[in-house]
């Protein structure tokens, strides 16, 4: 039996192994410029989620650092050794790096158990005997029953066949797994499940993971860091709490999650708006700027000096959206200025749906901070 000793990488070493350095990179189709200058750093052992709207070019990033396609400019660098700039390129299966495709991309006419033997390095382990027991460790490893390896993949579910496809990736044993939209096929329960076993797997053996995601949700739970892609460059790269609530912009805060956003006047570190004075995480602008808050930062407290009229409420099952129109009548002492006006409407989250039937007035306070962005973006 062989023994592996696991040393924690120093997290400045810019060698360590399974530290991914992206810098500058630019990559066109035709006169389509995709990529415009992405750079990106991941520490050794952790999980990077990039979201961002359809086509804003995340799958290219993706192949792009598992060397499926070139750069125009920039490089990629895992684990300090250059994998792609200028002249230099290490091709795909030389990088150490695995991919799994949205479908798995399993082979249809071979077993799940030829599948992931597809991807050990035989000579290495010399033989068949050693080849089955390393396909029943990585099946074990994923949380498959060894004797799915007789079967085909049409004969296992979509999320047996995700794990099998992390398998086949893991056998190659990379220093940095990417996964491109690898759960999104999948049903919401078995998203959930399959994710956290890959999750896992993936940090039990201290695999470096890129995630391409569509599900804001799957992003902000499974990594420790989420970068956020618009127009081929990164609006903002920080950990899940960061990007949710300290986005840099009103586009990332809407793309994220739901955001409510009123018009407001800053003086300190407070803002005026129609909700009253609110207090608003540091900024540098001042005067009129737009405010957002997240709904669920406007909490239903019969104390609240703020007052509003359910419109209507969509029923989510745990939680309801609730929409209010804002009324006048909040509590002497509580500041208003010309911006405070009462019949702007504002939506909120509650999970208690009796309360809020059309037409009942509610009294709100607000939790936490505001993020102020300039009044035009
Ligand atoms: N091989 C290609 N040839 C031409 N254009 C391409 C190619 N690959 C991607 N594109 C274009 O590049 C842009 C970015 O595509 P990409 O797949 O990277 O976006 P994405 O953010 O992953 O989108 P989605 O979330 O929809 O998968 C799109 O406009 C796409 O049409």
């Amino acid at each position: 039996m062989t023994t592996t000793t696991t040393t924690i990488p120093d997290q400045h070493d810019p060698g360590a192994r399974g530290r991914l350095e992206v810098d500058g990179l630019v990559k066109s189709f035709g006169s389509q410029q995709v990529l415009r200058g992405v750079t990106l750093s991941v520490d050794p052992g952790s999980t990077t989620a990039i979201v961002g709207p359809s086509g804003s070019g995340k799958t290219t990033l993706l192949r792009l650092i598992a060397g499926f396609e070139r750069a125009e400019a920039g490089s990629v660098v895992l684990s300090g050794r250059t994998l792609a700039a200028g002249d230099a390129w290490v091709p795909a299966h030389h990088r150490g790096v695995g991919y799994v495709a949205q479908d798995g991309a399993l082979f249809p006419h071979l077993t799940v158990g030829q599948n992931i033997a597809f991807g050990i390095d035989t000579p290495r382990l010399q033989g068949r005997k050693a080849t089955r027991a390393k396909v029943a460790e990585l099946l074990e490893m994923v949380s498959l029953d060894a004797a799915l390896a007789a079967r085909r993949p049409h004969e296992i579910s979509g999320g047996q066949q995700q794990r099998v496809a992390l398998a086949r990736a893991l056998a190659r044993e990379p220093e940095l797994m990417l996964l491109d939209e690898s759960f999104s096929a999948l049903d919401a329960g078995l998203r959930v499940a399959t994710r956290r076993t890959v999750s896992r797997v993936l940090q039990d053996a201290g695999i470096t993971t890129v995630l391409v995601t569509h599900d804001q949700a799957e992003a902000l739970s499974f990594a420790d860091q989420v970068a956020v892609m618009r127009d081929g460059l990164l609006a903002q790269v920080d950990s899940p709490l960061e990007v949710y609530t300290r986005p840099v912009d009103r586009a990332t805060a809407e793309f994220l999650g739901d955001a409510v956003m009123l018009e407001a006047w800053v003086d300190g570190d407070m803002a005026t708006c129609s909700l009253g004075a609110v207090r608003l995480a540091p900024t540098a602008h001042r005067g009129r700027v737009q405010l957002m808050l997240r709904p669920e930062q406007i909490r239903v407290d019969e104390h609240g000096p703020i007052r509003g009229v359910v419109v209507d409420t969509d029923y989510f099952g745990p939680e309801s959206t609730v929409r209010l129109e804002l009324t006048s009548g909040r509590e002497p002492g509580c500041e208003t200025s010309a911006l405070a006006r009462s019949g702007e409407i504002i939506s909120i989250r509650h999970s208690n749906a009796f309360i809020a039937a059309r037409g009942t007035e509610l009294r709100l306070r607000i939790e936490g901070e505001a993020i102020a962005f300039p009044p035009d973006a």
